[in-house]
């Protein structure tokens, strides 16, 4: 693109954002009815059209919005949704609005209108096609389609490039993108594992204004869309690296850290195969009869090679991908005013999380909470709620992430499993959300469902 086309483009953003936040529905309609593209387009404030509308109240532009296919999980810096601008600043008509899913499913489950919370890890940009999975017809012609997608992993990690994204510093990692021709022949080693992900996921046609379409439209829509592959090789990770034509690529030392960067949909595809490579990883002997495994169904599956083994009659969940549950709860205190958190002695100075821990054999979720909270703090729980859930992928946990109420308020750690535990008032964890300037404990990153369990209690008793 030409400088001159660049600039026409962000000039043709702005003009769209500020229309938003004006609450010109008719230029927004126009505008959108020329370029559908800048629906979810963020300015340099990093706000969307929808975030704008929502913050200063207008339903109207708010509500084309949303009935244009508007992404409505999009966050600002601050990792706000329009939720929750619309929440904060009290316009109440318009949060009600964006927490609301379709009308029918309401009907069916009553109290299905309740905002529906999108963790990091979570977002699902492909098409899984698990029917697909032992088609070999199929998975043979999309592994050398040209469209294909792969992705590099190396010791679990997926190969990134990373670019300096703003003034702060902040780094913006993005998965590296190969196509066939690129890794035919790591395709072709035996030890190369190759898991297929899924197809991406067709968008929903924007409006009927744009059914009148392009020659370009009608091409996308007949074509397949591409598949997704990642590729786990033991190749050495500089060779690899060698085959990245962007810059600053590399296959990240801290996955804790360093996945963390990635964009929601990518995120979300490395959560999907990082813990199904773990999973290989960890299971290449029969857990039944310790004879060697072998690779079916994309990946999906793994194959006694004994053929006398218990786990080729019937259907066992030995063969397939593991998922371990995990609690994580924010425990409030009985006076509705602070909340439980504690730290682990590999915590850096000073931050504080929610409590967690694996769901054993046999045990509710509740009773998790429950056994976990008391195991590590000695306070005693009473009533538990579901909040929302993150696959986690360190190796392949599903965090599921509750509220909780205490019974009891005195606490007594155990040392053995976190350093220190403490009661913190909502001012104290508002200034640390709010980054005050002198905040009494750091919380984890956004990116985290501990952050978000943090932030819905906040959120939910503000009475904006
Ligand atoms: N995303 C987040 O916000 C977030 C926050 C906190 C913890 N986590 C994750 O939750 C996980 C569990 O939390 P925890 O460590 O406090 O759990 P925990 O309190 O149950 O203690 C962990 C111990 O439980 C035992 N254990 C029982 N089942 C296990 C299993 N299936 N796998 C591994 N160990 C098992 C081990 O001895 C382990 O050391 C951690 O691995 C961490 O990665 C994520
Ligand atoms: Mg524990
Ligand atoms: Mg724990
Ligand atoms: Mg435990
Ligand atoms: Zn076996």
């Amino acid at each position: 693109m030409t400088s001159l086309q660049l600039g026409a483009k962000e000039e043709m953003v702005e003009k769209f954002l500020d229309a938003a936040a004006r609450g010109d529905l008719t230029l927004v309609s126009t505008l959108l009815s020329h370029v559908p593209s800048l629906i979810n387009q963020k300015g340099d404030s990093g706000w969307t059209g929808l975030m704008l509308a929502a913050r200063n109240g207008h339903f109207g532009v708010v509500e084309a919005l949303l009935s244009q296919g508007c992404d409505k999980f999009l966050v600002n810096s601050s990792s706000q949704t329009a939720y929750d601008i619309s929440k904060f600043w009290g316009h109440r008509n318009i949060s009600n609005l964006l927490s609301r899913t379709d009308e029918g499913c309401q009907r069916v489950l009553p109290g299905s209108d309740l905002h529906q919370q999108e963790n990091y890890f979570s977002r699902e940009m492909l098409d899984r096609l698990s029917g697909k999975r032992a088609d070999k017809v199929w998975m043979e012609a999309k592994r050398s389609d040209p469209g294909t997608v792969y992705l590099l992993f190396s010791n679990l990690n997926p190969m990134i490039s990373s670019s300096k994204e703003d003034e702060d510093n902040r780094v913006e990692s993005r998965l590296c993108r190969f196509r066939f021709e690129a890794v035919k022949d790591l395709l072709q080693k035996p030890q190369t594992l190759v898991i297929f992900l899924g197809v991406e996921k067709r968008k929903t046609p924007f409006s009927s204004s744009s059914s009148s379409s392009s020659p370009l439209q009608t091409e996308e829509v007949t074509q397949e869309p591409p598949a997704w592959f990642a590729i786990s090789t033991d190749e050495d990770a500089a060779e690899l690296l060698k085959r990245c034509r962007e810059k600053h690529s590399c296959f990240p030392k801290l996955p804790h850290r360093d996945l963390l960067k990635l964009s929601e949909e990518e995120a979300g595809v490395v959560a999907q195969a990082r813990s199904v490579l773990a999973w290989h990883s960890r299971y290449s002997f029969c857990p039944t009869c310790g004879s060697s495994t072998k690779m079916e169904e994309g990946g999906y599956k793994r194959r006694c090679l004994n053929s006398d083994c218990r786990s080729l009659k019937g259907v066992h969940n030995t063969c397939y991908p593991r998922v371990d549950p995990v609690v994580i709860m924010l425990v409030i205190h009985p006076d509705g005013n602070q909340c439980l958190l504690g730290r682990k002695k590999i915590f850096p100075t000073g931050l504080f999380s929610c409590l967690a821990g694996f769901v054993e054999p046999g045990e509710s979720m509740e009773e998790a909470v429950r056994r976990e909270v008391e195991e590590e703090s000695g306070v005693k729980v009473g009533p538990v709620s579901y909040v929302s859930c993150q696959p986690w992928p360190m190796p392949s946990s599903l965090m599921i992430g509750c509220l909780a109420v205490a019974i009891s308020t005195d606490i007594k750690v155990d040392e053995n499993e976190i350093e220190d535990a403490s009661w913190f008032t909502r001012q104290q964890v508002t200034e640390t959300l709010l980054k005050g300037p002198r905040p009494a404990l750091t919380i984890p990153p956004r990116q985290t469902i501990a952050h978000q369990l943090i932030r819905h209690w906040i959120g939910m008793n503000s009475n904006l």
